[in-house]
């Protein structure tokens, strides 16, 4: 009898946070009552079919163990890379050669800097990624007229043409693979000196096409300092600060 997949997040927080700026790295700046990260992980988990989230996290952070001490639903793994497709990688080989994850089972990648991320949007994605050969992702279509810009010799940026919009979509997070098939696709584009910044693109290079599962404005990624205010705004949660 065929084994039933399981699903398990995957939770890439070991980024320095340089575009955010300030004196933490942003996946633990404070969001309402409690920190991106966690806002984050405790997404994944509001589906029931999410048995575990492990986080990635930089070799030398302790914040996160600190964070989920006593959560048997969340592990910390300090794996992470030089770039965000290394900590993906290192985390996934983690869990595969230590067999706490299955070839065929469900990876749910999903970024620290997304603690926005609703239910539903959860819920859709796993329902109908799981009946999607080459898995699915959140993503957005592109609402807005987009530029191919240059720098001017003063440093200003300056429009050169507009870039059709039809069929554009911004992805977002989580990006859900079988574990063995992301694996395998990462490291086959790493091999060959592909710039990965997203899980997505990996299985693309296979020449099958992931899904798309429609996302949702709150989902943005934290990047810059005001995204903070702007997720806080968009989650009705009262900022004490913006640290
Ligand atoms: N070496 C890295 C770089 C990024 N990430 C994670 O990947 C997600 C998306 O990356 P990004 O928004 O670029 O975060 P940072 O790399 O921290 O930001 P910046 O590029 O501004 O330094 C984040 O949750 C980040 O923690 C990671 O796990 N390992
Ligand atoms: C994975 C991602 O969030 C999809 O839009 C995005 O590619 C991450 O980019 P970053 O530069 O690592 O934040």
């Amino acid at each position: 009898m065929a084994r039933i997949a399981k699903y398990f997040g995957l939770v890439p927080a070991g980024g320095a946070g340089r575009r955010f700026g300030g004196s933490i790295p942003k996946q633990y700046a404070m969001l309402g009552a409690k920190t991106v990260l966690e806002h984050s992980v405790e997404a994944l988990l509001a589906d029931p079919r999410v048995e575990k989230v492990f986080v990635v996290v930089a070799s030398d952070d302790s914040t996160a163990l600190a964070l989920f001490r006593g959560n048997s639903q969340v592990t910390c793994l300090p794996l992470g890379g030089q770039e965000r497709v290394n900590s993906v990688l290192n985390g996934l080989n983690h869990l595969l050669e230590n067999l706490l994850v299955g070839e065929t089972d469900w990876v749910l990648v999903h970024d620290a800097a997304r603690p926005g991320l609703s239910a539903a949007a959860l819920k859709s994605l796993i329902d109908q990624g799981s009946e999607h050969i080459a898995g699915a992702l959140l993503a957005v279509p592109v609402a807005d007229t987009l530029k191919r810009t240059s720098l001017a010799q003063e440093g200003e940026v300056i429009a050169q043409h507009t870039v059709p919009r039809d069929h554009l979509w911004a992805a977002q997070t989580p990006q859900m693979f079988r574990a063995q098939a992301l694996s395998m696709a990462i490291s086959e584009c790493l091999y060959k000196g592909a710039q990965l910044t997203d899980d997505a693109s990996a299985i693309e290079t296979l020449g099958i096409g992931p899904l798309i599962v429609p996302g949702h404005v709150e989902n943005m990624k934290i990047t810059q300092a005001e995204d903070l205010r702007t997720v806080a705004r968009l989650l009705g949660l009262h900022q004490e600060n913006f640290e």
